[in-house]
C-alpha cells in the first residue's frame, strides 16, 4: 500500500480540496488492485538509505545531497537499488554522487520551455503526464508555491518517490505525485499553470484532451504545451498507422498551426508557437540507465530523417496559451 496522507493533508490546505472527493477513491482503488511489480518496487524504494540532508539543486541535474555526505557503500546500495527501478526514462539526477543518466536529457526540453512561461513564483503548477517528475523540481526552483503532477505510471510514481524521500524536507513537502490520468481528472478550475509536455499524442481524443486541459487552470492562467507535430499549415494533421517511431499509442499529430486553431476553437487567448525543435540522438538515447531501444532505433538507418516506418522523424513543438 502507497501511503498518499502528506499529499493529501497538503491538497486539503491547498486550492484544489475539491479534488479530494474524487481522488480519495481512486487511490483506495489503486492500492486494492496494485500493479504486479509495485510491492517489489515500494520495496526498493524502502531500503534506500536515509541520508538527511538541506542540500538539493533544482538545476539541469537535479542533485541532491552531495558525495561527502554519503560513503561509497551507500553510494553502491543507492545505484544497485534504483537500478532496480529501470528504465530511467526523465532525469538527470545526481543522488550523493549517484548520477542517474536517463533515456533522455528532459534538461533540455526545460531549457526550450522555460523562457516563455510565466512567472511560477508562489504559483500552483500543473504537471500532466509529468513522468519520473524531473520536470516538477525544475518547476520548483523556479518559484513555484506548490507543484502536482500526475501520471498513470506506477514506475514513475515510485521513482518520484524515491527522488522525493531523499531530498531536503522543505522541497518534500511542496512536491505532489498522484497516479491518475487526466481523464480522471474533476474541472478544479484552480491551478495558475498546467503544463503538458509529450502527452497529447498519447490521446485518442486531442480536443477532449486540450478541453480537460483547460477545465483544470484558474481564469487568466497559463497553459504550456509540448508535443510531437508535423511540418504544414492550418489544415495538416497526420494520424499514423499503427506505428510510429516503433511507438503503439501515437494518435494526432497537428502540424503546431494546426493545433493554435484547436487551442483558439476551445476558447483559448494568446496563442503562441514559441518553439519547434528536431529530437536528436543525443537528447533521446541508450544509456546505462535505459538498457532497451531508444530513438537511434526507431530512426531508419539510411536515413535519420525519417522513422523506420518511413514517416519524418519526430518534430516536437512548444506552445503557450492562456484562458
Ligand atoms: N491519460 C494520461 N494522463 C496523464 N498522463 C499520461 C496519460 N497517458 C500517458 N501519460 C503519461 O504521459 C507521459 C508521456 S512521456 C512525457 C514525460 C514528461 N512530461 C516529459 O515531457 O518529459 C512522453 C513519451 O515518453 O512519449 C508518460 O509518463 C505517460 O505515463
Amino acid at each position: 500500500m502507497i501511503d498518499f496522507s502528506n499529499d493529501l493533508k497538503a491538497l486539503i490546505s491547498s486550492p484544489h480540496k475539491q479534488w479530494l472527493d474524487t481522488l480519495a477513491p481512486q487511490l483506495t482503488a489503486f492500492n486494492n488492485n496494485p500493479h504486479g511489480n509495485l510491492k517489489r518496487w515500494q520495496r526498493v524504494v524502502e531500503q534506500l538509505p536515509r541520508l538527511d540532508t538541506e542540500k538539493g539543486h533544482l538545476s539541469d541535474t537535479v542533485t541532491v545531497g552531495s558525495p561527502e555526505e554519503a560513503s561509497d557503500s551507500d553510494r553502491a546500495r543507492i545505484t544497485g537499488l534504483l537500478q532496480q527501478l529501470q528504465p530511467w526514462r526523465k532525469g538527470p539526477f545526481d543522488l550523493f554522487g549517484v548520477f542517474i543518466d536517463t533515456e533522455w536529457r528532459s534538461d533540455w526540453k526545460w531549457q526550450r520551455v522555460q523562457p516563455h512561461i510565466d512567472d511560477l513564483s508562489g504559483k500552483q503548477v500543473l504537471d500532466v503526464g509529468c513522468g519520473s517528475g524531473y520536470h516538477l523540481w525544475r518547476m520548483l526552483e523556479a518559484g513555484a508555491e506548490q507543484v502536482w503532477g500526475i501520471d498513470p505510471g506506477e514506475l514513475f510514481l515510485m521513482q518520484f518517490q524515491a527522488i522525493r524521500n531523499m531530498m531536503p524536507a522543505k522541497y518534500q513537502e511542496k512536491a505532489h505525485f498522484f497516479p491518475v490520468g487526466i481523464e480522471h481528472m474533476p474541472e478544479l478550475k484552480s491551478f495558475d499553470t498546467v503544463f503538458s509536455m509529450g502527452v497529447l499524442y498519447h490521446r485518442r481524443s486531442p480536443l477532449a484532451f486540450l478541453q480537460e486541459l483547460k477545465s483544470l487552470l484558474k481564469p487568466g492562467g497559463q497553459l504550456v504545451l509540448e508535443t510531437i507535430v508535423v511540418e504544414g499549415d492550418e489544415t495538416t494533421v497526420m494520424l499514423p498507422g499503427e506505428r510510429y517511431a516503433q511507438m503503439r499509442n501515437v494518435w494526432f499529430l497537428p502540424s503546431a498551426k494546426a493545433l493554435s486553431v484547436w487551442l483558439e476553437r476551445l476558447g483559448f487567448k494568446d496563442i503562441s508557437i514559441v518553439d519547434h525543435n528536431t529530437t536528436s540522438l543525443e537528447e533521446q538515447r541508450r544509456t546505462k540507465w535505459m538498457t532497451g531501444e531508444s530513438l537511434a532505433d526507431f530512426l531508419d538507418a539510411k536515413n535519420p530523417d525519417l522513422t523506420v516506418e518511413g514517416y519524418k522523424a519526430p518534430i516536437r513543438a512548444v506552445l503557450t496559451a492562456r484562458v
